[in-house]
């Protein structure tokens, strides 16, 4: 099953607030993980796909179908938030199969279905105890199996970690990105972890107030942020202003760097982009992009230090990451200064 958004635009009555023409899709399989700050139109996304808040513009459609116009339950889309919103007088059991009783399925059928998915997520023999007696993460396991159960058409997860535990988090992040793998489901997963999206996502969507910045993987969302807003929800950066001063030359007002400047003109106005991880302590004196300085604060993380490199005339420090912090200069390959135009 595919998901389509085609310039889907929403405006809570009476605000501006919502979404505005966000077109993306989700392939078969796929898991596309939407982040953005609070506010920018997460919740909104994911419940328009699901049917739970209708009159939007633009087009949903699942496997080419339009949705816009059909009921939430008759979408056949399975969803976990972030309270595990199930029945606390029900059994485990009874909670994984109950949308299989909304759709009449024999109970000897829906009782073997709901094991069944059960024992997938590790559950199995905790079928027959109520909900309340269970752990968060457990219970979170049973809402995805409860999702799951009606063989839906896409999966919807709305911050599905984020009320548990650190510690169990990593784990159940793995444990639903297998599943969600075994299952092939055509998966949005709304979070505000970016670690999080960007370890389980297939693709990243990056939403601000109400628009679609970029949709890419991961790895691209990381590396090739299209704007200055993507680059700075993303990990951890320094921006800096430069103008370019020729071909592969950056004027940073306090230096002169290599960087591929493209096709950009003399003097055009671009922010620089610098992850700390590509920042190298302590270079040869000779070394290309060489900036003398002095550490400040550092923090300690156990296998690597992150700490502010103060550049004079920068007017704000780099931040950098790596084994120990730099005692004089650092430097960065032409490669690892990022240009964003906007
Ligand atoms: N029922 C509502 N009526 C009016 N405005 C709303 C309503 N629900 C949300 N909004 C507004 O719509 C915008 C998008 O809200 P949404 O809940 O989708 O954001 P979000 O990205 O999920 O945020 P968060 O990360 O804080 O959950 C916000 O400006 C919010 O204040």
């Amino acid at each position: 099953m595919s998901l389509l958004l085609d310039k889907v635009s929403y405006n809570y009555p009476g605000s501006t607030h919502g979404l505005h023409e966000v077109s993306l899709d989700v392939r078969t399989g796929e898991l596309v993980a939407v982040i953005g700050p609070s506010g920018s139109g997460k919740s909104t996304l994911l419940k328009l796909v699901s049917g739970l808040e209708t009159g939007h513009t633009g087009r949903i459609a699942l496997d080419g179908e339009d949705m816009s116009r059909t009921p939430v339950h008759q979408r056949h889309i399975g969803m976990v938030f972030q309270s595990y919103a199930l029945f606390p007088h029900l059994s485990v059991l009874d909670n994984v199969a109950y949308g299989l009783k909304l759709r009449k399925v024999a109970t000897a059928e829906r009782h073997r279905r709901a094991q069944e998915l059960l024992d997938i997520v590790g559950l199995g023999e905790f079928s027959r105890r109520a909900v309340a007696q269970l752990s968060g993460g457990q219970q979170q396991r049973v809402a995805l199996a409860r999702a799951l159960a009606i063989d839906p058409r896409a999966l919807l997860l709305d911050e599905p970690l984020s009320a548990l535990d650190a510690s169990v988090r990593g784990h159940l992040r793995d444990q639903i990105r297998a599943i969600q793998q075994r299952f092939n489901a055509t998966t949005l997963l709304v979070t505000h972890d970016q670690e999080e999206a960007l370890a389980m996502a297939d693709r990243v969507a990056m939403l601000k107030d109400g628009r679609l910045l970029q949709i890419a993987t991961p790895r691209d969302i990381y590396e090739n942020p299209a704007s200055r807003a993507v680059a700075e929800f993303v990990g951890l950066s320094t921006i800096l202003p430069a103008k370019v001063a020729a071909p592969g030359r950056l004027d940073m007002g306090f230096a002169e760097l290599f960087a591929d400047t493209g096709r950009r003109a003399f003097g055009t106005e671009v922010q620089v982009l610098v992850r700390p991880e590509h920042i190298r302590p302590d270079p040869a004196a000779d070394a290309v992009n060489r900036l003398a300085g002095r550490t400040g604060a550092q923090r300690y993380l156990g296998a690597l230090t992150r700490y502010d490199f103060e550049v004079p005339g920068a007017g704000k420090p780099f931040l950098a990451e790596s084994s120990r912090p730099a005692a004089e200069a650092i430097a960065i390959a032409p490669e690892h200064l990022r240009l964003l135009d906007h």
